[in-house]
C-alpha cells in the first residue's frame, strides 16, 4: 500500500486499516487521520507519535493500559487482538514452559503493582527469553523514566505494525 492510497481514504477505511496501530487505542488513528495528507510512513507515523506524547499523564498511562500482557490469560483464552496475537505468537510466548511463564507472570504481577500499568514490550525487536530478564530490570526504575520507556516499546510496536501495514521493510 502507497502513502497516496492512504491519503484517499476516507475516515472508515482508515480506521479499517489503521485502528489498531496503536493497541486497543482506534481513538489516536481518528485523530491522526485528520493530519491527511501524509507525505510518507514517517509522516504518518510522526503523527501517531505526537499525539501519543501530548497526552496528559493519566491518557499515556491509560494507553498502556490497553495493552495486554505478554503471555498473559489474553494470549491463552485467545482473545488477544489479531496484532498482538501475531507479535506474541511469533515471540514463542505461546510455548513458554510451566515454570517460564510462573517466573512472567509473576514479574508482570510486580511491574503492575509497581507502576500501575502493564509491563510493554515490542516483542519482535527483542529475544523472547530476555523478557523476564528485561522486566526485572525495568521493574528497578522510577516510575517517570519507566514511562517512557513503556511509551518508547508502544511506538516501536506502532513503527512495526504501520511498516507492515505499508510494505515497508521496518
Ligand atoms: N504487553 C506487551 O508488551 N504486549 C505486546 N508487545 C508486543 O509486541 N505485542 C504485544 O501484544
Amino acid at each position: 500500500m502507497d502513502i497516496e492510497k492512504v491519503n484517499s481514504m476516507d475516515f472508515g477505511e482508515f480506521m479499517d486499516v489503521f485502528g489498531n496501530v496503536i493497541e486497543r487505542c482506534p481513538l489516536i488513528a481518528a485523530a491522526v487521520w485528520s493530519k491527511r495528507p501524509f507525505s510518507d510512513l514517517g509522516d504518518l507515523e510522526k503523527h501517531f507519535f505526537a499525539f501519543i506524547d501530548g497526552l496528559p499523564l493519566s491518557g499515556q498511562e491509560g494507553v498502556l493500559r490497553c495493552h495486554p500482557e505478554l503471555a498473559g490469560r489474553e494470549l491463552h483464552w485467545g482473545r488477544l487482538t489479531a496484532e498482538s496475537q501475531r507479535e506474541q505468537s511469533a515471540a514463542g510466548l505461546q510455548n513458554l514452559g510451566a515454570a517460564e511463564r510462573l517466573r512472567l507472570s509473576e514479574l508482570t504481577a510486580q511491574y503492575r503493582a509497581r507502576f500501575g500499568f502493564p509491563f510493554v514490550l515490542a516483542v519482535r525487536l527483542s529475544d523472547p527469553a530476555a523478557a523476564p530478564r528485561e522486566l526485572a530490570r525495568r521493574l528497578r526504575c522510577p516510575p517517570a523514566q519507566e514511562l517512557r520507556t513503556a511509551l518508547g516499546e508502544v511506538k516501536k510496536i506502532c513503527h512495526l505494525r504501520l511498516a507492515d501495514l505499508l510494505g515497508e521493510q521496518p
